[in-house]
């Protein structure tokens, strides 16, 4: 029997619980949380990230405020935008979605908002929390995604093989290093790997990112292994992981959906992310709240 690992009902689950948490506290006459998006250009997959982003923010009394820059913007406009957002009481996230355009020093992006506000956990104050394992900073959405939908499903990490394919700096690095908090053994592998299948083939969890469709195959996998899929490709005009999932299900003990899987928890994670900004920022602990 394979187990569906259903992100898309948890996420309904936690999105209530965060909703009832928003209510409790607007009722007491607090402003709403707010989370300022920031897209340049005019990537159709981006305009519609954005606006399921954004979507979730409303569904749960998050307020969010849309920033839509042209193509042409150019680094300094972008980072007097970031420092307004920084300077901004009423701010509590900022999220910058992310490929940029080439032109614009995604460095200098990540580098400007401020680490108070960096609900992405791209900014190396909260990458720097991560390794030290200090609490209290921002842990990137999807590898915080990926650690609450393995904790609902009692899947624990602890002295498991874990591997990881593919070392992006939003997904596989982050969580190496929440794998590790985890006691996992954890290997990462990308593209100068020799041969990601003696790799893959050891995994008890193997958690792919690579957006390369259909590149985990069933003869890659160990029987029983959990597999998550955190790859989103088109192929026409169908949405894939990087998992053939056919090939794999009847061989695994647990395996995430694409869609359904891993995406809808990597929201859930930035609402959570911009929730606990909110409740930083306005000192809520320390009103009992
Ligand atoms: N479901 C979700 O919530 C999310 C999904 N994604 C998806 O995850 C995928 C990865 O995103 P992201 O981390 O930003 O991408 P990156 O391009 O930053 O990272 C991809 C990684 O995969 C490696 N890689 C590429 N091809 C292979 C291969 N054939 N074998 C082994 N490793 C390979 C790359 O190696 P190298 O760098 O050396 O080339 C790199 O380390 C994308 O499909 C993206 O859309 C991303 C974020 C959230
Ligand atoms: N600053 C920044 N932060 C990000 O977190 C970030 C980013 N930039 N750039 C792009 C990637 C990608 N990403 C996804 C989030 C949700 C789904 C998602 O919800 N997927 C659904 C629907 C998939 C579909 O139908 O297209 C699912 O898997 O069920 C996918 C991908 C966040 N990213």
């Amino acid at each position: 029997m394979t187990l569906l690992l259903d992100g898309k009902t948890l996420s309904e689950n936690i999105r209530e619980e965060i909703s009832k948490r928003v209510k409790a506290i607007t009722s007491k006459g607090y402003r709403e949380p707010t989370l300022a998006v920031v897209l340049v250009g005019n990537d159709p997959a981006s305009h519609i990230y954005v606006r399921n982003k954004r979507k979730a923010c409303q569904k749960v009394g998050i307020r969010s405020l849309f920033y839509h820059l042209p193509e042409n913007t150019t680094t300094p406009e972008l980072l007097d935008l970031i420092a307004y957002l920084n300077s901004e009481e009423k701010v509590d996230g900022i999220l910058v979605q992310l490929p940029l355009p080439e032109h614009i020093s995604q460095q200098e992006v990540i580098l400007s908002v401020s680490p108070r506000k960096d609900v992405d956990g791209f900014h190396p104050e909260n990458m720097g929390k991560l390794v030290a394992r200090i609490e209290g900073g921002f842990i990137p959405c999807t590898p915080l995604g990926i650690d609450l939908l393995l904790k609902h499903y009692r899947i624990d990490p602890k002295g498991k093989d874990v591997v990881i394919v593919g070392a992006g700096f939003i997904v596989g690095r982050p969580l190496a290093l929440l794998m590790l908090w985890r006691d996992a053994t954890v290997s990462v592998c990308h593209i100068h790997t020799k041969d990601i299948t003696v790799y893959t083939k050891k995994a008890d969890i193997l958690i792919s990112a690579t957006g390369v469709p259909h590149l985990i195959k069933g003869d890659m996998i160990k029987e029983g292994a959990v597999v998550i899929d955190v790859g989103i490709s088109k192929l026409g005009d169908k949405v894939v992981g990087d998992v053939d999932f056919d090939s794999v299900k009847h061989k695994v003990s647990a395996i995430t959906p694409v869609p359904g899987g891993v995406g809808p928890m990597t929201i859930t994670a930035l609402l959570l992310n911009t929730l606990q900004a909110y409740e930083q920022n306005m000192g809520l602990k320390d009103v009992g709240l």
